[in-house]
């Protein structure tokens, strides 16, 4: 793949792919009028509703349930190092066009064996093209990988959650985690979800798109933040170190430049730099092309590689320059 010089002044984002927080209430409207058609809809036989009449009861247990931490420890590695999240969806992004190769079990092992350290489905039919399904088919080509190495990712669902109900699908398609909105759901809605997140064993992913919610979500005992806004990683950094406390996972949204060009992997490394646990991403996987040397695989090394922005950048291939800041003991672990 090809990359500009070090960071060049970024172009704005396409409208289209800015961040679900951008959309709020109106879109959180819409989201509860649809998951009350599916409630309404359903067959008796579906397992849904039966899941959602054991939260009360899961709600009073004493002590209140902790988040489990897979996805925590997953995404949490030695500092110096990067996680990544890969985030799958057909609407908006490079894989639009590929029919059969964009298929949930082509993707989903293309991104597990490329290094992420977990994959995300956006399970909104509307924004992202896939469903809670596509979840299910992302854990299960997950589970084909037991006993390997790498084994399985866990898997997000990455819907706009506004109701216990997508939680609870989120629970039945198997993943190991959802996203909340600090934007569309406000304090109180956010801490109600993530306590049925808990309660459902499942890790909650809390976006936040200023330094605020981040101090709102924090409060509120979020376990991963992932800071969705536009401004420079100078910025996210400040944030990162006075509101996300040890403990806390603090992942940065890199969203996609709209070009051809990777400026992604640099920011990526600059995320790294700035101490981020993780990174979210999505299109930039996508945008370059299906070439073993392009392909998603290939992007996530690329993002994970210890290069440094001060010395490399990410069109040389050479390795001169290489930034490692691992000792020899640390590459071995
Ligand atoms: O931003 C949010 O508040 C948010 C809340 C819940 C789930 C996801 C959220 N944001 C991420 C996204 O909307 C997409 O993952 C993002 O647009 C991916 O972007 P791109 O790579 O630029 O297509």
């Amino acid at each position: 793949f090809t990359s500009p010089a070090l960071l060049p002044p970024r172009s704005p984002r396409s409208p289209a792919l800015l961040p679900l927080r951008a959309v709020s209430v109106l879109a959180r409207r819409a989201k509860e009028a649809e998951v009350a058609a599916l409630l309404a809809s359903l067959p008796v036989t579906d397992p849904l509703p039966a899941l959602l009449g054991t939260l009360p009861s899961l709600l009073s247990a004493r002590p209140p349930p902790a988040f489990p931490s897979r996805l925590r420890d997953s995404l949490t590695k030695r500092r110096g190092n990067l996680s990544i999240v890969a985030e799958y969806r057909l609407k908006g992004t490079g894989l639009a066009e590929l029919g059969g190769s964009a298929a949930p079990a082509i993707v989903s092992k293309l991104i597990r064996v490329g290094g992420a350290a977990a994959a995300a489905v956006m399970a909104d039919p509307r924004m992202g093209g896939c469903d809670y399904p596509d979840v299910a088919a992302f854990v299960a080509e997950n589970e084909t990988a037991r006993g390997g190495v790498p084994g399985p990712l866990p898997v997000v669902s990455s819907d706009l959650v506004v109701t216990e109900a997508q939680v609870a699908r989120a629970k039945l398609a198997g993943a190991a985690a959802v996203t909340l909105s600090a934007a569309a759901l406000g304090k109180e809605l956010l801490k109600t979800l993530l306590e049925a997140a808990a309660a459902f064993g499942l890790e909650a992913v809390v976006f936040c798109g200023s330094e605020e919610e981040v101090v709102g979500a924090v409060g509120l005992g979020a376990t991963i933040v992932c800071i969705a806004a536009e401004e420079d990683v100078e910025v996210k950094k400040e944030w990162r170190e006075r509101s996300i406390p040890e403990g806390v996972c603090a992942v940065c949204l890199i969203s996609s430049a709209p070009d051809a060009l990777l400026t992604e992997v640099e920011e990526a490394w600059r995320l790294r730099d700035a101490g981020f646990n993780a990174a979210w991403v999505c299109d930039c996987l996508y945008k370059a092309g299906a070439d073993p040397a392009e392909q998603a695989g290939a992007i996530i090394g690329a993002m994970k590689a210890k290069s440094s922005v001060k010395w490399f950048s990410a069109k040389g291939k050479s390795g001169r320059g290489e930034g490692a800041k691992e000792y020899l003991g640390d590459i071995m672990m």
